[in-house]
């Protein structure tokens, strides 16, 4: 550019539960000085609103109803990322189980990713040097034009391990059952699906520290940028 501004870089980063996804995205986007957008707190936003709501999650008709009404606002500094629903501080209720268990059910509804969707363009367009954009379906369906795109992958055993030891000692047997379950109901679902782009590198974070993936990913937007 003219300027001597570099043009904004657009980087997504996509994979199932437990593979590094939002440790990476964040670490990546703080070090290379982008914003960074976590799309699966936009879900579990509009699921907890959902449930907080007594929209009935089994029937998908009403979720879809529903689904123009909340107004949901994240903040997308890597330092501090936040989440609002109505003006609301949800990024605590967001984790808990009852969101967790539902957040497949309500992102599978077509109005839902629509909105969703929307949202998420806007931001990756107006991020003035550029932004890291986490989630399933970033590389398909959302900015099928990012620079970069990533797939990370982890064998369930490393990502079981990893989720329990968040959720302090919780059975690993459970939660590798419920991770594989999640991503069984988000890989097959009809409307954008996880799954990984042609053109995206995948990484196999199973045997790799955070350092190590963090690393890898900042080389190869280095490289982007350089025109290598
Ligand atoms: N390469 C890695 N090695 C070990 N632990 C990791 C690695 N990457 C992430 N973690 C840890 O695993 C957990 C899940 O990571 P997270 O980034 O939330 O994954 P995702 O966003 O893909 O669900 C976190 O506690 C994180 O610190
Ligand atoms: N781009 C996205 C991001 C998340 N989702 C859905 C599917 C996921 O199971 C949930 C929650 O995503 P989140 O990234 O918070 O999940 P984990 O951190 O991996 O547990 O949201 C989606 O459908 N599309």
């Amino acid at each position: 550019m003219e300027n001597g501004a570099a043009e904004p870089v657009i980087v997504a980063i996509d994979g199932p539960s437990g593979t590094g996804k939002s440790s990476t995205s964040k670490a990546v986007a703080a070090q290379l000085g982008l914003n960074y957008l976590d799309t699966g707190a936009q879900y579990r936003a509009i699921t907890w609103w959902m449930v907080t709501n007594g929209i009935d999650i089994a029937d998908p008709s009403a979720i879809a109803a529903a689904a123009a009404k909340p107004e949901i606002l994240s903040g997308t500094d890597p330092a501090n990322p936040t989440i609002t629903v109505d003006g609301v501080d949800v990024s605590g209720p967001i984790r808990e189980q009852e969101v967790t268990s539902k957040v497949s059910a309500v992102s599978a509804v077509p109005e839902v990713r629509a909105r969703i969707t929307e949202l998420q363009r806007a931001i990756a367009a107006s991020a003035v040097t550029g932004i890291v954009v986490e989630g399933r379906d970033i590389g398909t369906t959302v900015l099928p034009d990012a620079d970069l795109k990533i797939f990370l992958t982890a064998s369930p055993e490393a990502r079981a391990a990893r989720r329990s030891g968040e959720l302090k000692g919780a059975d690993l047997h459970t939660t590798r059952e419920a991770l594989i379950k999640r991503d069984a109901a988000d890989s097959s679902r009809k409307t954008s699906p996880l799954a990984k782009a042609d053109d995206a590198v995948e990484v196999d974070t199973t045997d790799l520290t955070l350092q190590q993936v963090v690393e890898c990913v900042v080389t190869l937007v280095e490289e982007k940028r350089a025109g290598k």
